[in-house]
């Protein structure tokens, strides 16, 4: 079993033109290989700006159309996992925000829909209703690359310690999610989320933001991190585009749940807690 696992965060930068956000993507994937990556991961909306009204004309089928096909080629050309980031999902009359996995074969190992959607109010600050455009997904997602399982989520999945939960029950050493916070919420909890979940569950947590365009009508935080499962952050962007290359240590992972052992002490006779 592989006990290490180098990952490449790439926070891009997204604009209007679809055809160059995929490129550019594709792009950073072979770039990411050159400096060794065997996973390389992707931003929320990586080939639309974040918005509702975004999302219908951006849409494509999973996994026929033109953004998948970019992806499951990148990812058998350079031989590395792709964890697509996401992007909007058209199936049937329904709209979904998506993150498709591709081993390095190119095959779709996994694909997630975000379950929770982003409806918030901060009266002066941001008002974003996802649901008036989504659909949530029901599934939790896990896959396995060489031996390790990982677990996905999308941006405000993150804020459910519930899923993180479920994720980790099954058996998961990392949570990758693909996330867009934004100017009012990031700078208060993008960082204390990540790390919330990883020392909870003991795990890594890795984040990945697009790069913040402050002329784009939601402006992302960036600062896309990777968080040990000692709940330290192991690497941390600012908010420029740029990309995250770190080494995952699997043994860090047993080490840290052998020496805390909260996973075998939890009071379940006293509460309940969510697995199905
Ligand atoms: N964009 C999101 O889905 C979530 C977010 O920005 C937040 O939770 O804050």
């Amino acid at each position: 079993m592989l006990r290490a696992l180098r990952i490449a965060l790439v926070q891009l930068a997204v604009g209007s033109d679809k055809k160059k956000n995929i490129a550019e993507a594709v792009k950073q994937i072979h770039m990411a290989k050159q400096q060794g990556a065997q996973l390389v991961a992707l931003p929320e909306c990586f080939n639309s700006p974040y918005g509702t009204k975004y999302f219908n004309d951006y849409a494509e089928e999973v996994p026929g159309g033109e953004t998948s096909l970019a992806l499951l080629r990148a990812a058998a050309e350079a031989g590395v996992c792709v964890v697509g980031g996401t992007l909007p999902e058209r199936c049937g009359d329904r709209l979904y925000n998506t993150c498709t996995v591709w081993d390095g074969c190119g095959k779709l190992l996994a694909q997630h829909r975000k379950m929770h959607l982003f409806d918030i109010d901060i009266p002066g600050k941001i008002t974003f209703k996802e649901s008036e455009a989504l659909s949530p997904g029901d599934q939790f997602t896990t896959f396995d690359y060489e031996g390790v399982k990982i677990g996905i989520g999308i941006c405000y999945d993150l804020r459910f310690s519930e899923m993180s939960h479920v994720l980790a029950s099954k058996g998961c050493s990392m949570l990758i999610y693909p996330a867009a916070f934004n100017m009012t919420t990031g700078p208060k909890h993008w960082e204390l989320l990540a790390r919330a979940r990883a020392n909870d569950h003991q795990l890594y947590v890795a984040l990945v933001s697009p790069a913040r365009d402050t002329e784009a009508s939601y402006v992302a935080w960036g600062h896309s991190t990777l968080v040990d499962p000692w709940g330290e952050v192991v690497g941390k962007l600012d908010e420029n585009s740029g990309v995250l290359v770190c080494d995952i240590d699997l043994n860090k992972v047993e080490e840290v749940r052998n020496q805390i052992p909260i996973r075998s002490q939890r009071r379940t006779d006293l509460y309940d807690t969510i697995t199905k």
